[in-house]
């Protein structure tokens, strides 16, 4: 494809003179974000910290995004990624005009959610941890490959109320007609805003790709719709500019289905509106949309569109799942709650052949559905004994166990541990829940003196 350097970047000669004729005397200040390098942010946890406690600890240079409190950027000079901080679920790295979406759908906790495009859940772990856990969050990604990186960092910020599936937007269409109270579809898409950050974006990109991409985001909206109860609420968002598939899409979605309104999200801190000469009718009301631009604020770019249904939806009536825990795995479990706990799980259990599950409030049943991860997994009945999961050691506070052993993020004993490898401490306490600083980072077993090492081979880091 025809290519021009534009900064240190090559773009598309298409793309480039689309935007031109887009956004004609703000061009040349768009496309000068190009020679700046790209942005970095990072969104710290509530379910584990707070905003005062989070910015004495870290040892980052930090300062605040302005549309998301919990947001801050950083320099690109730090790894945030490698420090024992993250493995513990403290923070999640995130390009910062991404986290103003999830500010908009503004989940309170006890609702019903869906995130329908979630992999690798930045969103979905932001959504989460405005709902504290309370309710139900059901996070899904089409891609088998993507699910597991989102399964994971759902596990590492200790949320306890996903439903993580693995499934098309048409089969969960069929399974919850009018079930949510709140959608996000961040959808797939031409990647526009991504093109500082990722080379593959742009190597993509062609006035076709942007095409298929509106036709697919006008499919995952049609089936995210027949899913909103009576006056839910549906965001939209994507990480591109082109006008097919932010201001069109929700152009021509208003246009068939008349029960939904558009919202207005507030402009501020450099937010623009959606542009109404962008529209197929000039629709005035599109200016009620967001468009988060590169040379408006400090971000790659988004386009955000809030909508709520105020037609009836039909109600649902589909089942709750049932607990189906036997006896005998109860009381194994309660065995190792005993041993090692100071708290004693409440949720209703759900066994999957040998693991334990902790359901979010008010599951429905999940029968034909790919599921990933229900709730918490808490661990594996193992013959006559339980083996807790590593999501369990991070949804817990060092408080909830009965022995612990912290270690401190400079030691060499922290880095041992993320590498996998056993810590002598001379005891013989059992179960241990293992924590950095205070924060769980995994379980280790002690016997006769040495720590075994129960971090997932997965996730340990390689000297
Ligand atoms: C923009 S990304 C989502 C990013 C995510 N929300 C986050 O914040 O980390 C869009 C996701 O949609 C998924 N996707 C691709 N095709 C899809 C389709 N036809 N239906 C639903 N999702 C699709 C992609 O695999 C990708 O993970």
């Amino acid at each position: 494809m025809d290519q021009k350097g534009v900064g240190s970047l090559k773009l598309p000669s298409e793309f480039i003179a689309k935007m031109e004729r887009l956004l004609q005397n703000e061009a040349s200040r768009f496309f000068s974000t190009y020679d700046e390098g790209k942005v970095n942010g990072l969104r710290f946890n509530p379910l584990k910290t707070d905003r005062e406690t989070f910015l004495t600890l870290v040892p980052f240079a930090l300062s605040p995004v302005p549309f998301c409190p919990t947001g801050f950027y950083y320099d690109g000079g730090e790894q945030p990624g490698k420090h024992p901080y993250h493995a513990a679920g403290l923070y999640y790295i995130q390009e910062p005009s991404a986290m103003f979406v999830a500010e908009v759908l503004a989940p309170n906790p006890g609702e019903t959610v869906l995130d329908l495009c979630a992999a690798p859940g930045g969103k979905t772990t932001q959504l989460a941890a405005m709902m504290k856990n309370q309710g139900l969050i059901v996070a899904n990604e089409i891609h088998p490959k993507r699910v597991k990186a989102l399964s994971e960092n759902i596990e590492r910020f200790g949320i306890t109320n996903a439903l993580v599936t693995n499934e098309t937007p048409e089969k969960l269409a069929k399974y919850f007609p009018g079930f949510f109270d709140k959608i996000l579809v961040d959808a797939p898409c031409s990647g526009e805003g991504m093109f500082r950050k990722d080379e593959e974006a742009v190597r993509f990109w062609s006035q076709a790709h942007v095409e298929q991409c509106a036709s697919k985001q006008r499919h995952i909206l049609d089936c995210a719709y027949s899913m909103l109860k009576e006056g839910g609420v549906l965001v939209y968002s994507t990480c591109t500019f082109s006008p097919e598939e932010n201001e069109q899409m929700i152009e021509a979605f208003l246009q068939t289905y008349d029960d939904l309104e558009l919202l207005s999200i507030e402009k501020v801190h450099g937010i623009q509106p959606g542009r109404r000469e962008w529209t197929n009718t000039g629709l005035e009301e599109i200016e009620r949309t967001a468009r988060l631009w590169p040379h408006c604020l400090k971000g790659e770019g988004h386009f955000v569109a809030k909508m709520k249904k105020t037609g009836s939806a039909p109600a649902w009536n589909g089942s709750y799942v049932k607990p189906n825990i036997s006896k005998q795995m109860l009381r194994t479990y309660r065995q190792f709650e005993q041993e090692a706990l100071q708290i004693e799980l409440e949720k209703p259990m759900y066994a999957f052949q040998h693991h334990l599950f902790a359901l979010p409030d008010h599951c429905p049943s999940f029968n034909g559905l790919k599921v990933v991860r229900a709730g918490l997994h808490v661990g594996e009945a193992k013959k006559q004994r339980f083996e807790p999961n590593h999501a369990l050691a991070l949804a817990l506070k060092p408080q909830d166990v009965r022995c612990s052993l912290d270690l401190s993020s400079g030691s060499s004993e922290c880095f041992k541990y993320l590498r996998g490898e056993t810590i002598e401490t001379g005891e013989d306490r059992g179960w241990l829940l293992v924590t950095v600083d205070g924060y769980p980072l995994g379980w280790g077993k002690e016997v006769k003196g040495i720590v075994k090492n129960f971090y997932p081979k997965g996730l340990r880091v390689h000297a």
